[in-house]
């Protein structure tokens, strides 16, 4: 034994003198050629190659690098020996990776595949615009060379699958929004998000239940058309105007659409964005399945005249987008156009992701320009009405537990004969029963008075509508009838008058 150990410290001790040697004899530039023609050499005779996926590709974020993470998570916790955990800001889910170097053996179809990750420390920067992450991080994948076109077919894709799979499954989904203005952020990405936890849902929304399973059906029929997009040549995408008072649930729809649809929501704050190309940037790097919301498109930018708009006249304000901070500038492609916000929607960019769900709100449906509204942009336009009966029953229900048969047939017969004439929002009566959702007989007693106020009201206020519509339908005609030498004569009156005296 004690030979064995000198003479490896002898086989050592010339290692360390060939290498002095090389150091003393080899300048740095050749000892590195020729590394990398051994490296060359050692890689021509092994049986493996290697792909390396990095975590920032250029300037932009691999997705490729996310969904290798997320997919490896999901068998990591059972298998690994030591996990990185990682839980995002007010997430629920508990991420599992790989820590620094550690590695993992995964099959597929038979084929075994080693992935590594790779953390390194960058190196200090030098001055850029976007400061880029302190460490550098990427996967490297080992496989046999032979299955080299199996794995490149197939593997990859049968990643990207299941990582979004995961990620809609596991994770919370996310609310993104553009608040920070045109700055992207470390990885490359426009959007800020959060996790997306709005409650809101079919069940809970309170609307004619028809009417609701309609759009139930619609979205359903859009969640499943992949096939039928491809064979009618459609982008796979649509588009809902909801339109409404406030308070009857528009943005509740959306986060119900979002739940029934298990899709993340990108809400767009049009007055944030400055030009179109800013525009259709942030289009460029939304995901598939997710809902893009455009809440109060009448008042996020003056999106009407068009043609105005195509004449490029941007010292008109009205031209221009109506945000104070996005106007009045003098590099004039500082705005938006209503022309890049339907290209945004559906021009030929629209199309860069698939399965997107385009949402806009108003509440004043006739501000709009009609090029929004005209077939085909907005595939379905969406009243969201004052509280009727049939969604009052919804509301009793989920705010006191009442059913229609808990309910005194002549209460009944009240609430359905007045919820029409008091025209209150699904908001305000919800304000009624939460202040007295512990006093159930109160909550309906309480609400019946402020139905019954508001009709009385109404009736009022639509009488003296129609009062003063009036007077001002005969005031308009009483200007309109000229009076005998009176001064407000029509002017071909007067050329009459005129020939009269000369004749
Ligand atoms: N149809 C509805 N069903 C159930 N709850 C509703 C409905 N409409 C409104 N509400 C309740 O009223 C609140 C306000 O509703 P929401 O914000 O969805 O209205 P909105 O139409 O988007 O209003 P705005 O036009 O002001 O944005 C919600 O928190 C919700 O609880
Ligand atoms: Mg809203």
């Amino acid at each position: 034994m004690r030979e064995y150990w000198n003479s490896f410290a002898s086989l050592l001790g010339v290692l360390a003198f060939c290498q002095s040697l090389l150091q003393l004899i080899f300048p740095p530039q050749l000892r590195f050629l020729c590394l990398k023609f051994f490296n060359r050499i050692f890689h021509l005779f092994s049986s493996y190659c290697y792909f390396d996926i990095t975590e920032i590709d250029g300037v932009n974020t691999n997705e490729l690098y996310n969904a290798v993470q997320l997919y490896l998570s999901s068998f990591v916790s059972i298998n690994g020996s030591r996990l990185s955990l990682t839980r995002a800001l007010n997430s629920s889910a508990i991420t599992f990776g790989l820590s620094n170097n550690d590695c993992i053996v995964d099959t597929f179809s038979g084929v075994t595949v080693l992935w590594e990750h790779v953390v390194i420390q960058r190196q200090s920067q030098t001055f850029s615009w976007r400061p880029l992450p302190e460490e550098k991080r990427g996967f490297t994948l080992r496989i046999k060379k032979k299955n080299k076109s199996l794995i490149l077919d197939s593997y990859l894709d049968y990643i990207m699958e299941r990582s979004n799979e995961i990620r809609r499954k596991n994770q919370d989904r996310l609310l993104y929004t553009n608040s920070r203005g045109g700055s992207l952020d470390s990885r490359g990405h426009p959007w800020e998000s959060v996790p997306f936890k709005h409650p809101s849902t079919f069940d809970t929304l309170a609307m004619h239940p028809q009417k609701k399973q309609e759009i139930m059906d619609d979205l359903e029929d859009f969640a499943n058309g992949q096939s039928f997009y491809q064979k009618t040549g459609r982008a796979w995408k649509r588009g809902y105007l909801l339109y409404g008072p406030p308070g009857t649930g528009k943005s509740s729809m959306i986060a119900a659409m979002a739940n029934y649809l298990s899709y993340d929501i990108y809400d767009l704050e049009l007055t944030e964005v400055h030009n179109n190309s800013e525009l259709r940037t942030l289009l460029m790097k939304t995901s598939s399945k997710s809902i893009i919301v455009i809440e109060d498109i009448d008042c996020s930018v003056n999106l009407t005249n068009r043609k105005k708009n195509n004449k490029r006249n941007y010292c008109d304000p009205e031209v221009r987008c109506g945000s104070g901070s996005a106007c009045g500038g003098e590099d004039g492609g500082n705005s938006i156009t209503l022309s890049g916000l339907l290209n945004f929607t559906d021009g030929l960019w629209s199309c860069c992701g698939s399965e997107r769900i385009f949402v806009f709100t108003t509440n004043h449906i006739e501000k709009l320009d009609p090029a929004l509204l005209r077939s085909g942009r907005m595939d379905m336009h969406i009243y969201m009405s004052y509280c009727s009966y049939p969604a009052l029953k919804i509301l009793l229900k989920n705010y006191l537990g009442y059913e229609e048969s808990d309910l005194d047939y002549h209460v009944l017969k009240e609430l359905s004969d007045v919820v029409d004439k008091a025209e209150m929002t699904p908001a305000d009566i919800s304000e009624v029963l939460i202040k007295n959702r512990n006093y159930k007989q109160k909550a309906v007693t309480e609400l019946l008075e402020a139905m019954k106020t508001r009709a009385d009201r109404n009736f009022k206020c639509g009488s003296l509508r129609d009062k003063i519509s009036d007077e001002e339908e005969q005031e308009k005609r009483a200007l309109e009838t000229p009076n005998e030498g009176s001064e407000f004569e029509e002017p071909c009156k007067e050329g009459e008058n005129k020939e009269k005296m000369k004749s």
